[in-house]
């Protein structure tokens, strides 16, 4: 049927070869997924062709009915399926069908990588699209004409082992017809009965007609206008797995319907993974939206804020005026109004989830919390909700116990104004340094926050529920003197001491305080009010951005013996005493992360044993 006027032989991308192997060799258990791959990418085709029909007037073959015609013959061991969608041209098939432009499928491969030949689990992860026919055909051919008139058709052909051929076809219709030449093993796939039950499953969320062997098999069927008591959980999966070309189940499914302010009939999907996790690039959004049935978006990108873009599924309004072209309607208020209500909506849920499922929604949490710290600091609007799903380990729970703020508040005293926290790049590291035990000591709570994001997402949340989130090393937190072991140092000392200090340390700190807060440190660093902490500084500085020295308050602790043989120092011998001072400073700073200059300090430690030994 087709008229091959020349040859053109291509090698795949060396990452295509690889994923083909793959596909070919271990593979999914579950073969009939190809066919899904197959007519879920025709039926996106179709829909690209929809759409391009309401702007482009040059359209080849532009009468051509939108449909899916699949056909099997078991004589010749074929399935071909066939749509009427925008096709491909020359360039088009070398760059879908002969590289690996979905960034997905390169983290697929590399975890395969990782994971060596227990891969059963990972491919349950991701889909390879296109490539999975080759698990059944020895051969697959795609006969295809782009929508653009003037162009000429082509089949591209390929054995799946190292590269495809693609000639001229002058026979080609506009879309594309994919033909897979079954394996012997996959003969079954040639039988009419056996793909009829394959369709079943998803061929009703085709909003086109699907065809088999010239019979229409399927009724359009818009899932999210159904009452959910119509639909079966093994309906919803499918459903995601076919619109979303995903390969797990939805984690969570949360279907509803509103009427006021807004008439709207949405149907999300938390998937179970998160790509991103796996080194992907950044998800597309991917919660389509519908006007009555009719698709008007696929990924609009303003219908969520872009931290939910790990959501899928459908939104259906009948609010929009289904003339809305797709570059007005992503910024019309009417968008922005189904964004809030729907984003609100969303994480109701998710409350709810955490509280009556918590297991689960811990599960969720390790996977996902980065969205939601993302949306904490870039949405002021959903702040307060997205703070209430925060999970983090505290100074009142044993390692490895999450807990959240409302948790925090009910084990406070009432009069407790602030809820405290630590940013650091462990538990141990933050409870190794100066700041907690002055919190600990007096019973206060300090939450622990040790990703890398926290530090801004902590910046960017002033308040919980009213109460302050303080962090524990700032240096106008006014803790009320706990009575505690050691004799203090006389007033007179003191202020000796502070004097000597301030004068020695010079511009390296703000001020010296004697403070009541210490419990077993002899110093603390502590940040100044609106200044940048360690972990910022050190974020901001690896992106490059000059930051100003932060000059820190210096606070002794007039009970340790420390600072009682400092100040006993001062008087015996002052040049020892004027670099225990300039090491203390050190050691506070370095506990800090301020530290600026740490090879100043190996010296001086050199010249302090000298003393020492001598
Ligand atoms: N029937 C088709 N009509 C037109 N273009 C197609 C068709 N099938 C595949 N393509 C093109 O080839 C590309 C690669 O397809 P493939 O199934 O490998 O990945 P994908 O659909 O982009 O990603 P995924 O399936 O993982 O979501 C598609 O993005 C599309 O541009």
């Amino acid at each position: 049927m087709s008229t091959a006027t020349e040859e053109h032989t291509h090698s795949f991308q060396a990452e295509v070869r690889q994923l083909l192997d793959i596909v070919i060799h271990s593979l999914y258990t579950d073969k009939e997924i190809f066919v899904r791959e197959l007519v879920s990418n025709a039926s996106d085709a179709l829909e690209k062709m929809r759409l391009k029909s309401l702007t482009e007037k040059d359209v080849f073959k532009a009468d051509r009915e939108l449909a899916i015609e699949i056909t099997t013959d078991e004589e010749a061991k074929t399935l071909t399926i066939s749509d009427s969608g925008i096709g491909m041209n020359k360039d088009e098939l070398v760059e879908n069908l002969g590289t690996i432009a979905h960034s997905g499928t390169k983290a697929f491969l590399e975890k395969m990588k990782e994971q060596g030949d227990n891969n059963a689990d990972v491919i349950g992860q991701f889909g390879v699209g296109f490539y999975s026919a080759f698990m059944a055909a020895y051969k697959v051919e795609v006969h295809t004409h782009s929508w653009e008139n003037g162009t000429d058709g082509h089949t591209w052909s390929s054995d799946g082992a190292t590269g495809y051929s693609i000639d001229e076809n002058s026979d080609a219709k506009r879309g594309c017809s994919i033909v897979v030449y079954l394996k012997d093993d996959m003969e079954e796939f040639s039988q009419e009965a056996r793909i009829k039950g394959i369709l079943e499953k998803y061929s009703n969320f085709v909003s086109f007609p699907i065809k088999l062997n010239g019979e229409h098999i399927n009724t359009v069927e818009a899932l999210w206008l159904k009452s959910k008591s119509e639909i079966t959980e093994e309906q919803y999966n499918e459903f995601y797995k076919f619109t979303a070309h995903a390969f797990d189940d939805p984690r969570y499914t949360m279907h509803f319907s509103a009427d006021a302010p807004l008439t709207i009939n949405a149907l999300l999907f938390t998937p179970t993974e998160n790509t991103e996790q796996f080194g992907m690039g950044q998800m597309e959004a991917g919660v389509s939206l519908y006007c009555r049935k009719v698709l008007i978006d696929a990924k609009p990108e303003k219908l969520l804020p872009e931290w939910l873009r790990f959501l899928r599924g459908v939104i259906d309004s009948e609010d929009l005026p289904l003339n809305i072209s797709r570059e007005s309607m992503q910024d019309s208020a009417l968008v922005q109004k189904l964004n809030g209500l729907i984003t609100k909506r969303y994480l109701k849920f998710l409350e709810k989830e955490a509280k009556n499922n918590s297991e689960d929604y811990l599960d969720f949490y390790k996977k996902f919390s980065r969205f939601l710290k993302e949306g904490i600091a870039t949405s002021y609007e959903h702040q307060a909700q997205l703070a209430g799903l925060l999970r983090f380990e505290s100074s009142l729970e044993e390692a490895g116990k999450l807990t959240s703020f409302a948790e925090y508040i009910d084990r406070a005293k009432d009069e407790q104004e602030n809820i405290y926290y630590l940013t650091g790049m462990s538990r141990d590291a933050i409870e190794s340094g100066p700041y907690l035990e002055a919190f600990k000591a007096r019973g206060l709570e300090v939450c622990f926050f040790t990703e890398p994001v926290d530090q801004y997402v902590m910046e960017a949340l002033p308040e919980f529920k009213g109460k302050k989130l303080v962090s524990a090393d700032r240096g106008e937190i006014d803790l009320e003197d706990v009575a505690t072991e050691g004799e203090e140092l006389d007033e007179k000392s003191a202020e000796k001491l502070i004097e000597f200090l301030e004068k020695e340390l010079g511009e390296r700190v703000e001020k010296v305080e004697a403070s009541g807060r210490l419990i077993d440190s002899p110093v603390a660093a502590l940040t100044p009010k609106d200044a940048p902490n360690a972990q910022m500084r050190a974020m901001m500085q690896s992106m490059g951005q000059d930051m100003p020295a932060t000059k820190a308050t210096l606070e002794i602790n007039p009970r340790h013996e420390v600072i009682h043989g400092l100040a006993k120092l001062v008087d015996s011998d002052e040049d020892t005493a004027k670099l225990v001072a300039q090491q203390l400073t050190d050691n506070a700073l370095l506990a800090a992360g301020l530290l600026e200059n740490p090879h100043q300090m190996a010296k001086r430690m050199n010249q302090l044993i000298e003393k020492l030994v001598k």
